[in-house]
């Protein structure tokens, strides 16, 4: 056998090649368009503006069997949501997925998930509460709209581009190593240990009128950013030990005057 038959002739860009830099770039801004589609959506589909199907509307379904649908729903976004996310995990599938394009590959999963939610999503309209005093729902939707800010400016405050996947394949198109996890705090993370979280529960909750379909969803999803906070600060303990532990003494976990675990 000569050398030549020992020769393996990959097909396709090989990983770390200029033109895999290049298409693992361009997969990472298409699955950060796709992220920033789906959270335009999410707004629309919870507050119930805009967009063609909210969470009020879809195909009549009778109640137990809507119930179901959804809770599936919501499982499959949270199965995939906390598993994708866990640090075993992400040691066990980079090695099929190349590492700078795994956290674009877990977001472009979170919203194809999430969009599945809003399209299959069935309506419960039994209405649970609906404020008549449009001063006051007026003061409610803008209270939902300020969870929505602050979703976004907390991803930007902790960093936007790293926790949706940019960063790393920009890194790794100009051959920049990536840079390992940091600890911070900065700005409202003094405050709250998760900003971020603390806007996605009050956009979810502050509805002038809350239906039994809102009402699950608020209430699954609220559950869930729970068992969230248990797995992340698990993942965070372990990777910066004692910082982690002490930050948890002194700063509250959602509620900013009020001591927490
Ligand atoms: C979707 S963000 C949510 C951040 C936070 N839980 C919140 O609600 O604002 C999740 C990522 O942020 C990271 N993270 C959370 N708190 C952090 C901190 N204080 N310093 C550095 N990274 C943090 C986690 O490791 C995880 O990768």
């Amino acid at each position: 056998m000569t050398q030549i038959d020992h020769q393996v002739h990959p097909i396709g860009p090989v990983a770390g090649s200029r033109i895999f830099k290049f298409i693992a770039f361009l997969y990472g801004i298409a699955a950060y368009l796709v992220f920033f589609m789906t959270i335009l959506y999410a707004i629309g589909f919870v507050m119930g503006l805009v967009v063609p199907k909210t969470i009020d509307t879809g195909t009549d379904t009778p109640v137990a069997e809507a119930i179901i649908i959804n809770l599936l729903l919501m499982a499959l976004f949270a199965v995939q949501h906390s598993v994708m996310a866990r640090r075993q995990f992400k040691a066990w599938w980079t090695q099929y997925v190349p590492k700078p394009v795994e956290r674009s590959t877990y977001v472009l999963f979170a919203s194809l998930s999430l969009l599945l939610l809003f399209w299959q999503w069935r309506p419960l309209p039994t209405v649970i509460w609906d404020v008549a005093n449009p001063d006051i729902a007026v003061t409610i939707v803008t209270l939902s709209l300020a969870g929505w800010v602050l979703v976004f400016t907390s991803t930007f405050i902790i960093n936007h581009f790293e926790l949706f996947g940019l960063h790393q394949v920009t890194n790794h198109l100009v051959g920049k190593e990536a840079s390992p996890p940091r600890f911070k705090t900065p700005l409202l993370y003094k405050f709250v240990r998760h900003p971020i979280y603390l806007g996605f529960i009050i956009a979810f909750w502050a509805a002038p009128v809350m239906t039994a379909g809102h009402l699950l969803f608020a209430a699954v999803t609220t559950a869930y950013i729970f068992v969230g906070i248990a797995l992340e600060e698990h993942d965070l303990v372990d990777l910066f030990g004692d910082e982690y532990r002490q930050y948890k003494q002194r700063v509250s976990m959602l509620i900013p005057w009020r001591k927490s675990v």
